[in-house]
């Protein structure tokens, strides 16, 4: 990964049938040449192994394309197996602290978490980042709390000093609303997944949150 620091927009993968129809490899295509510099491989409960190590083999070659950070949620055996450049794990996953032991050094791992004392012992396990939600509602995943909201999100980021990626029902507007909060960032599924143009999604998302497009895509605009 060529990135000197974490990526704020988190782009994550939707494999649901039906949600819309539509390939998650074309999703994370137009999404990289948008700007994102990280994708998230989130593949259903019910979804073999093979059929995520597959996605996640394709999606890392495809952010190498861009030096971008190819992160695996849930299952870190995959993430190893396709050397992507890190995990996300919840509650129902590894611990952070094994993870850390058997990945490679300077791996990213990130760790949800949804209040300030389960921030704290995300940090003391050794998390890269934390994914801060649901901030609102969202179909997307089922079996989640009660949203945070934005108070929620602040607490959270007051309590740490490791970057907060938000998530749950985020959009541009959104976005912008948690970064004032203090969030490091946003991960989204359905903002760039199901919009009618993933590309577009992407550049309103990377504007809205203040990270500007890296120097490649600028080369030739004369932007600076
Ligand atoms: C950035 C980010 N934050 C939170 C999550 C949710 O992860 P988890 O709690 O493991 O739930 P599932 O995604 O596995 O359903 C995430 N994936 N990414
Ligand atoms: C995968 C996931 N985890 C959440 C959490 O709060 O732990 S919310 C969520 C779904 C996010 O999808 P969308 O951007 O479409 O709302
Ligand atoms: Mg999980």
């Amino acid at each position: 990964m060529n990135a000197t620091r974490l990526p704020r927009l988190h782009v994550i993968t939707d494999t649901r049938t039906g949600a819309p129809l539509r390939d998650p490899l074309d999703v994370v295509a137009a999404a990289l040449a948008a700007g994102a510099r990280l994708i998230q491989v989130r593949t259903e409960d019910h979804h073999t192994d093979r059929a995520a190590f597959d996605l996640a083999a394709a999606v890392t070659a495809r952010c190498a394309e861009y030096g971008a950070l190819c992160l695996v949620n849930d299952r870190v055996h995959v993430a190893q197996a396709v050397g992507a450049g890190g995990v996300h794990l919840g509650a129902d996953d590894l611990p952070v602290d094994a993870a850390r032991r058997i990945l490679p050094a300077g791996a990213v791992i990130g760790g949800t978490c949804r209040e300030p004392e389960a921030a704290r012992a995300a940090r003391r396990a050794g998390a890269t980042y934390l994914g801060v939600g649901p901030v609102w509602g969202t179909a997307t995943k089922t079996g989640l709390p009660e949203p945070i909201g934005l108070d929620g999100l602040a607490a959270v980021c007051a309590a740490v000093d490791l970057p907060v990626i938000a998530i749950g029902g985020i959009d541009a507007e959104r976005a912008r609303r948690c970064r004032e909060a203090g969030a490091y960032g946003v991960a989204v599924v359905s903002a760039v997944a199901a919009a009618s143009d993933p590309g577009a999604a992407t550049a309103e998302l990377l504007a809205a949150i203040g990270d500007t497009p890296p120097p490649d895509l600028l080369r030739g605009t004369g932007a600076r």
